[in-house]
């Protein structure tokens, strides 16, 4: 028993079943299929609760028994500093925090202000002079440990994140997955980051070090909290860097996890904090002087202000951010394939998702087939209690979010869309239910690509169709768009595949397939949708710096 849990769970008879991954399976991206579940969401089944409950209450007292849907209360503090948990200095304003399932308050959380943020910065600074002196191997050695304990602890991790956001089960499993994978592979790396040697004439040299960049700064939305945390804190831990997180107001309580994991696995206490609160923690926290980088996922306007902020201190900066991205069927694809890429191109965390394919442009030729066997699935999905191991569609975010959305679907009608189904919202039979955020995914036809809901980023369960005749027009219309997250491509046609996907302006192609995050692939966008990349060797650059070394072997020749 390594920590007080955060959890206060009032006990319950029914706890819902509960599924691991087969011990040391790689991923469920490339696993097979049980049961007609996407192989990126599928995971053999254990059996129920009961078998895992000695390993469940020695991790997560209090959790075990009994984290259902509309039973969970938040009481230990969210905020870490120095390696605990700790009441921020000076919190101000209260943040409430929501089940998006029952629409119940989880807990109240204070936003942490300037005091809090600047011992956390100086909290991460001292465990940055322990942590960037270790060889990478060294690192390598505590990353493989962290990625082991949340591997040995996705059940409980993927319930919290669950409850705190509202996807199903079955996806926030697969988004632990791809967290730990992105420790174990960014631990790989650690033991392998060098510079090179340059010879020069006459015996000189020189050589280049790969230097970290100090104090990081993490900032997340609220769709996937602790897989977006994973991806800052993986390859930024790697290059020798300290962190501080500050996850959306919306999801504060799966990250706090995570320090402590980190904590366990044995990183210098204070090498990851997380900070509290909204617009104005981030704002202390990216004007920071004492912070050397910051790494934001989130929405464009957001991202526009982080770039201001950076730019004064000469801060770099990685940003992700929104999407409308194009997903192109011709009709000469596999049309089941095509189908299944369409919904997961659209439905995915209800739909809220930066990358998703939400201009789905299909050749005319096979619009009404397509359209029709799309409408149909749509229809079929199951949504409800995002704990329950059937559910597929769980609940949106939070009120607001809920009404946008609906919205948008409003104002697309105006516009002469229509709604083929769905787009209402749901109120699932199950009384504690009844006050959760759902509504049905919605088909759009009829769209025309000036319409808003063809331009602008919905964030939810909200997919266009676009018919179109030729390669060349949808190309161009695909492209025609300040965003440029994502693209996506159906056909038999070998070559028309690549000719398309090096045709569309956008950082993450797919060919035959949809929203696939394979931890070695560099994530990240084009124009509006941000720079620099997440995942994949690449992010070593993100997160160090190169320093050159001249070395003379002889006199040094002065001209004056
Ligand atoms: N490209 C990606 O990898 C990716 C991944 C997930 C989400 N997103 C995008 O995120 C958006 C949804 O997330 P959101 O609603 O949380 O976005 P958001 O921009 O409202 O907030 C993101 C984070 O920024 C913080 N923040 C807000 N204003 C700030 C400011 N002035 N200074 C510093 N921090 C500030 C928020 O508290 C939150 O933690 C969507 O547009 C989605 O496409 C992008
Ligand atoms: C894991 N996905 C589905 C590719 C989403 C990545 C993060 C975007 O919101």
């Amino acid at each position: 028993v390594q920590q007080d849990c955060l959890e206060e769970v009032a006990r319950r008879d029914s706890a819902p079943a509960i599924t691991c991954p087969k011990p040391g399976s790689r991923r469920c991206l490339s696993a097979a299929a049980p049961d007609g579940i996407p192989p990126m969401l599928a995971q053999s089944r254990l059996p129920s609760l009961l078998l895992l409950l000695p390993r469940l209450r020695a991790v997560a007292p209090g959790l075990a028994m009994s984290s259902a849907t509309g039973t969970v209360t938040v009481q230990q503090p969210l905020n870490y500093r120095a390696g605990a948990r700790v009441q921020p200095a000076d919190g101000g304003q209260l943040e409430e925090v929501f089940e998006p399932a029952t629409g119940r308050v989880l807990c109240k959380v204070p936003c942490s202000g300037e005091k809090e943020v600047d011992l956390a910065v100086q909290s991460a600074k001292a465990a940055f002079k322990i942590w960037s002196q270790m060889s990478g191997m060294e690192r390598c050695r505590v990353m493989l440990e962290a990625a082991r304990i949340i591997r040995e602890q996705k059940e409980e991790i993927a319930i919290m994140e669950t409850i705190n956001n509202g996807k199903s089960i079955l996806e926030a499993r697969a988004d632990i997955d791809t967290s730990w994978q992105c420790l174990e592979y960014y631990a790989g790396l650690a033991g392998s980051l060098a510079g090179e040697h340059v010879q020069l004439p006459g015996g000189c040299f020189g050589y280049t070090r790969r230097e970290p960049l100090g104090v990081c700064v993490g900032i997340g939305a609220w769709n996937y909290p602790f897989q977006i945390a994973c991806w800052k804190a993986g390859p930024a831990l790697a290059c020798g860097n300290a962190m501080v997180f500050k996850p959306s107001p919306f999801t504060p309580i799966s990250v706090v996890r995570l320090a402590e994991i980190f904590t366990e696995a044995g990183v210098p206490k204070g090498l990851f904090n997380v900070v509290q609160g909204g617009v104005a923690t981030g704002q202390f926290l990216c004007q920071h002087p004492d912070v050397a980088k910051i790494s934001f996922t989130g929405s464009v306007p957001t991202g526009m202000k982080i770039m201001e902020m950076a730019a004064k201190g000469i801060k770099p900066v990685t940003l992700e951010l929104g999407g409308k991205s194009p997903l192109i069927i011709f009709s000469d694809s596999d049309l089941e394939n095509a189908v299944k890429g369409a919904l997961m191109a659209n439905y995915l965390t209800q739909g809220q998702v930066c990358c998703n394919g939400t201009r789905v442009f299909v050749e005319r030729k096979i619009l009404d087939t397509f359209t029709k066997e799309v409408v149909k699935r749509t229809q079929k999905i199951k949504i409800g209690d995002p704990l329950l191991e059937d559910t597929r569609m769980g609940a949106l975010i939070n009120r607001p979010h809920l009404n946008r959305v609906q919205g948008f679907i409003k104002q697309a009608k105006e516009q002469g869309a229509e709604v083929l189904c769905g787009g209402d919202l749901y109120v699932p039979d199950d009384p504690k239910l009844k006050n959760g955020y759902y509504m049905r995914p919605c088909v759009l036809g009829n769209c025309k690509d000036d319409m808003t809901c063809v331009k602008e980023e919905i964030f939810g369960p909200v997919m266009a169709i676009l018919p179109f005749d030729t390669e060349e027009e949808v190309v161009e219309r695909a492209n025609a768009t300040k965003f440029g997250l994502a693209g996506g491509v159906f056909t038999r046609d070998i070559q028309k595949a690549h000719r398309v996907v090096a045709a569309l302006k956008a950082g993450m192609c797919f060919i035959n397939s949809y929203n696939a995050s394979p931890v070695e692939l560099p994530f990240g966008g084009y124009k509006h949708s941000g720079f620099g990349r997440e995942n994949g060797r690449v992010a070593i650059e993100y997160y160090s710096q190169l320093k050159t070394v001249c070395v003379e072997m002889g006199d040094v020749e002065c001209v004056f």
